[in-house]
């Protein structure tokens, strides 16, 4: 269908008469869509927009509805999910944070009921068996981690009954561009307790003395950090050791990490540190990520490097990247009020199309051109004493900052001139939705990083309309426009008025880093810089930005694909190990006289827990012989063979010897059993890729942009 036909099914609906018993038919979707809006009308007291019908006839058709910030996605998606549940499909509305999953939920849980469709919820908190009653339910809320995580870990059950998720059917993705592209660039990882490793906390104390530019460098990209020669002399020195002793590269590998934690990894911008532990904060929404923890090493460095005391070290037990995840469901569809610019690789990875649906009334916000200043203090200068003005006339002001440290910053220099800002960060992430639904309130000073506080809605406080409605700042250009346009959208929303404008500098990190050799144009005597270079600058570092993270994107997926494909094939393997009796055919069939030794009543048991046992701990030691051999692999290029088909030769061979490992090592443990098949005591979870210093090829890539000139 496209968006004519919906209009016609949404205006034969406008035609229904429906009375409060009529029960829906999904093969009559004019039908549907009138039980749907008086549903919605009688239960939440919203009569759904013609639009908002066509957004939903755009989801339940299986594509990603672009709707403009506050149009009312939520609605037009719950309409969409209990249309699919009412075809006998269950529904994973997939959203950016907990807050939101259960937000959505109870918002939405009368209209599902009215509908006789059942709603739950999962947030990270949400017990075991909450979480599974929640994932029986016909539609179930819950943000792309927790449902990740949840199928990582019922990878691990030794049972059926521990397994909670059930089969997947439809996903609806909430904020679609947000997690089918900027978190997919990052792969859920699931980690367990192995043994514990020694740290070293005095190379915490020694990278500190180090002199940057002396005893080691940076790349432009701030990615890497490397010893310079006169640096490693220095530590071999002090630690008396040889760094490059081939026996001990333990040493070089934990200076190394020392120096990461220390010269790349910022308090307060990378990390907060709370209740005595590092606590991530998740890159692209500027909020604290529990559960979550960088690859151990360099975990035990910014431990040792914030004087705290190591938690457990663990190995990686599996992973899944966001497509791996959404593949999995035979339906997908999505909406989000930024599709179009990411059309092109929500088809490339997803196969999925974008419908955009007209705004329900036009957006009338003014969208100011880009203020450009030459130096980071010209713009923050300029920046206060334009918050400071237009604060007087009393209109609300909501500035997005791109970290923690620059809102605190910026709130110290409002203070200063008596201006009392709010401040909504990774710190104080559970009450940022009521303060961002604050914002519009007149003489509100809001300070935000980021998304922070995303999806909730901005209502204008009384007068605030006549002042011009809320005013966005942005503090700097985002490294997509998807981003300064996701920004923009938190004023004007419903057709409100609003404005929104952008304060740049010449040195910001974005043209730093990917226009670093271009001469920026001057600046008028003001201070503004308005010569058409200065713009057309910040345009194209955000063009070589947005095409560097697409390339990155794919470069991964391109790598992960054949993981990927050959965990689907372990799974299903482990699946009827788990559920069937392949477990004891393979077992006594290998050995008959040990079998008929065990007792009946106990055996099928036992040749399960094995047999899993070895699957998991195979599948575990591949996965770190793949992250190995896609670490090495460049140097094959050096060879004049393809990277990626080397990978491809190397991890199939390795795979096909993996069946017959597990087999091999689940009759050892049958014919002289262990004492004990320990399997992790704990598990948590990685947020970061698998190489914390972005892959050779990732800097390599980045090199080539910052040395090109256009
Ligand atoms: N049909 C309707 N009639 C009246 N108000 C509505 C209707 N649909 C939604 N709203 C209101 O519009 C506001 C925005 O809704 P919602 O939060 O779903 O927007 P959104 O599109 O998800 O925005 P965002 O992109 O910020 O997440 C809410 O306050 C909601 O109550």
């Amino acid at each position: 269908m496209n968006l004519s036909a919906y209009k016609k099914v949404v205006h034969a609906a406008d035609k229904r008469e429906v009375s409060p018993d009529d029960k829906p038919d999904m093969s009559d979707l004019a039908g549907f869509c009138a039980i749907a809006r008086e549903a919605a009308d009688r239960t939440l007291g919203l009569r759904p927009y013609d639009v908002q019908l066509i957004g939903t006839l755009a989801l339940l058709d299986g594509h990603v509805a672009e709707m403009v910030t506050g149009e009312g996605k939520t609605l037009s998606g719950a309409m969409a999910a209990a249309g699919y549940a009412l075809q006998g499909k269950r529904v994973h509305v997939i959203s950016v944070n907990d807050y939101l999953a259960k937000r959505d939920a109870e918002w939405m849980a009368p209209l599902y009921e009215a509908l006789g469709v059942t709603v739950g919820h999962i947030d990270q908190n949400t017990p075991h068996e909450e979480r599974r009653s929640a994932y029986a339910c016909d539609v179930l809320y819950g943000s792309v981690s927790e449902i990740g995580f949840d199928v990582l870990r019922d990878r691990l059950a030794t049972g059926p009954a521990q397994i909670i998720v059930p089969a997947p059917e439809v996903a609806l993705v909430d904020e679609a561009d947000s997690v089918l592209v900027d978190e997919a660039r990052v792969p859920l990882v699931l980690a367990g307790a192995a043994d514990p490793g020694s740290t070293i906390p005095e190379l915490a104390a020694l990278v500190r003395t180090l002199v940057r530019g002396y005893h080691y460098e940076i790349d432009e990209q701030g990615r890497n950090a490397y010893l310079t020669t006169k640096g490693a002399a220095s530590v071999e020195n002090i630690l008396g050791i040889d760094l490059y002793d081939e026996n001990e590269p333990g040493t070089l590998i934990e200076v190394n990490l020392a120096l990461h934690a220390h010269a790349l990894l910022t308090r307060d911008v990378d990390y907060i540190v709370r209740d005595g532990r590092v606590q991530l904060i998740n890159p692209s929404r500027g909020r604290v990520a529990l559960l979550q923890r960088w690859p151990d090493g360099l975990q035990a460095a910014v431990e040792a490097k914030e004087a705290l005391d190591p938690t457990e070290k663990g190995e990686i037990l599996d992973q899944i990247s966001v497509q791996g995840l959404i593949k999995r469901y035979p339906q997908v569809c999505g909406m989000t009020g930024t599709a179009v610019a990411v059309s092109e690789q929500l088809g490339e990875f997803y196969g999925l199309k974008v419908a955009v649906i007209p705004p329900n009334r036009p957006c009338v916000r003014d969208d100011f051109a880009d203020r450009i200043y030459p130096t980071g203090p010209d713009k923050i200068a300029a920046l206060v004493e334009e918050i400071q003005a237009v604060h007087e006339s009393g209109r609300p002001i909501l500035i997005g900052t791109l970290d923690v440290a620059e809102s605190e910053h910026l709130a110290h220099l409002l203070q200063r001139r008596k201006l009392e800002p709010v401040v909504l960060n990774a710190k104080n992430d559970a009450e940022e939705a009521s303060i961002i639904a604050r914002a519009g309130e007149r003489g509100a000073i809001t300070v935000s990083t980021q998304m922070a506080g995303r999806g909730t809605d901005i209502r204008l406080g009384d007068g605030v309309a006549e002042l011009g409605g809320l005013y966005v700042i942005g503090s700097g250009r985002h490294s997509s426009s998807r981003l300064d346009d996701q920004l923009r959208g938190r004023a004007g929303r419903q057709g409100d008025p609003g404005g929104s404008v952008f304060f740049v500098s010449m040195e910001d990190e974005l043209l730093t880093q990917f226009v670093p050799d271009e001469r920026p144009p001057a600046a008028d005597p003001d201070g503004l810089v308005r010569h058409r270079r200065g713009a057309y600058l910040v345009g194209h570092a955000q063009r070589v930005a947005e095409g560097v993270n697409l390339e990155i994107h794919r470069n991964t997926w391109r790598y992960t694909r054949l993981l990927e494909h050959q965990r689907e094939l372990v799974m299903e393997w482990r699946d009827k190990v788990l559920h069937g009796d392949s477990a004891s055919v393979a077992l006594s069939e290998a050995d008959p006289e040990r079998w008929a030794a065990l007792p009946e009543s106990t055996r099928d048991e036992t040749a399960r827990q094995i047999v899993l046992y070895h699957l998991d701990r195979c599948w575990t030691e591949h996965l770190a012989f793949l992250t190995d051999l896609r670490e090495g692999i460049h140097l094959r290029a050096l060879g004049r063979m393809s990277p990626l088909d080397e990978f491809h030769r190397e991890a199939v061979a390795e795979y096909k010897q993996l069946m017959a490992e597990i087999e091999r090592r689940s009759l050892d443990s049958f014919e002289a059993p262990a004492p004990e098949l320990k399997r992790p005591s704990a598990t948590w979870t990685y947020m970061i890729n698998d190489n914390p210093f972005g892959t050779e090829w990732e800097r390599a890539l980045k090199r080539v942009t910052s040395t090109s000139k256009r």
